[in-house]
């Protein structure tokens, strides 16, 4: 049983309301045209189900939990950037996979942020169904709620599934999205510090 299932959601589908998570993945395994009693997929219910509740753990986490009071006053009124940072979601239209770098920065009010935090507000939102713009702007105003920085900016780059394996089927491109938020939106040259500092990263295309 997925954890995230609301009493309303469970009872959504009132046809299905008996049937449990694996007895679910095995009617979609038969409808596939597979043998669920086969030996390789026996299990196969058990893990997806486990796999999924993984997958999908950011719907149970709440930003303030993995932020575990991490905030620390510190004197520092610079640009902080936490660069090439991996991400994996899925999009909500056809559940498969768009992963890639993500690239954030806050320029400071009197508090920053553990570093490990940042990666881990990230995953909050991205172990969801989205779409990548909306995640882009989730993990800027999250760190903006959490400390009022003068700014923030995130910026993710990423690959997905459904334009590569079906669909259009392009292999090469990659989508860019950004949310720039306070100084980085009102100030060019906080905007371009932070441009510049990502293009020397590692993981960038940019
Ligand atoms: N803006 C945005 N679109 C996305 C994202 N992930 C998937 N999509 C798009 O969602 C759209 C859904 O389009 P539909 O026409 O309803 O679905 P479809 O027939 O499967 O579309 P195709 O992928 O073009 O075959 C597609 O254009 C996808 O590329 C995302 O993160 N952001
Ligand atoms: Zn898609």
């Amino acid at each position: 049983m997925l954890a995230t299932l609301t009493k309303d959601q469970k009872t959504a589908s009132p046809a299905l309301a008996d049937a449990s998570t694996q007895e679910i993945y095995r009617e979609l395994l038969r409808r596939m045209g597979e043998d669920p009693d086969r030996d390789g997929l026996l299990r196969t219910p058990e893990r997806v189900e486990k796999s999924t509740a993984f997958l999908t753990k950011g719907y149970t986490q709440s930003v303030d939990e993995v932020l575990h009071n991490a905030l620390f006053d510190v004197d520092y009124d610079e640009m902080v950037i936490v660069r090439d940072v991996e991400f994996y979601s899925q999009c909500e239209h056809h559940l498969l996979p768009f992963f890639g770098k993500a690239h954030v920065a806050y320029v400071p009010n009197g508090k920053v942020i553990g570093l490990s935090k940042i990666p881990r507000i990230i995953d909050v939102f991205a172990r969801r169904l989205q779409v990548q713009e909306r995640l882009t702007r989730q993990i800027a105003e999250a760190i903006t709620d959490a400390i009022h920085p003068q700014g923030v900016a995130v910026i993710l780059e990423a690959e997905h599934l459904c334009m590569m394996m079906r669909g259009v089927e392009k292999q090469q491109s990659n989508t860019v999205t950004s949310a720039m938020l306070g100084v980085f939106k009102t100030q060019m040259q906080t905007r371009n510090e932070f441009l510049s500092l990502v293009r020397t990263g590692r993981g960038s295309n940019l």
